[in-house]
């Protein structure tokens, strides 16, 4: 047996300006509590994540230039961001797929990473392969959606991790969400 491609792209130091990037983002975003896991914040266009529902909300300047940026490593642009906020190593992601209901199934989904390192554990379908990438501040992981068919992946615990925010962005088509807001 051989393990599915994983069809990911990792790059370091992305930002020219991470540290200011993550102080905004700390410091001005207004944080949703309704997950227990982790706060989040949606910007762009309506979307559905994990049970909620977020409306569409501009994305302020700083959040648009690491869209822009992360559109140059992509190939395409970005339409949403969703944010994830771990305040400690206890915040965490449990393994899922990332939907492409409403996605370009061309684009990519990103993940510009700031803060604390966490690590990205990716797990086969069929839970016979594992491997896991490290996240560093100022970082952007591209993943396709081949590998969201053949791979699950989640942030898990880690002791005593200081403090991360994750932006995730991703190209809906048309600029609409599957279920757009009523
Ligand atoms: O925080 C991360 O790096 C993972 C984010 C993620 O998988 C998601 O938002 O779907
Ligand atoms: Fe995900």
């Amino acid at each position: 047996m051989t393990a599915p491609p994983l069809d990911v792209r990792y790059f370091a130091d992305t930002l020219p300006d991470a540290d200011a990037d993550l102080a905004f983002l700390l410091t001005e975003v207004a944080w949703d509590d309704r997950m227990r896991a982790r706060r989040t914040a949606s910007f762009g266009v309506p979307y559905n994540y994990s049970d909620q529902h977020y409306d569409p909300l501009d994305m302020p300047s700083r959040i648009a230039m690491i869209a822009a940026r992360a559109a140059e490593y992509a190939g395409h642009s970005f339409n949403n961001c969703l944010a994830n906020r771990y305040e400690t190593g206890d915040n965490t992601m449990g393994f899922h797929k990332d939907s492409y209901e409403g996605l370009d199934p061309a684009s990519a989904i990103a993940i510009v990473s700031l803060g604390a390192t966490r690590h990205l554990v990716f797990r086969s379908i069929d839970r016979a392969y594992r491997t896991e990438l490290a996240l560093e501040h100022g970082s952007l992981l591209l993943m396709t959606h081949k590998t969201q068919r053949a791979w699950t992946h989640g942030v898990p615990r880690t002791a005593s991790a200081g403090r991360r925010i994750s932006l995730t962005f991703r190209c809906f088509e048309a600029g609409e969400s599957a279920e757009p807001s009523m």
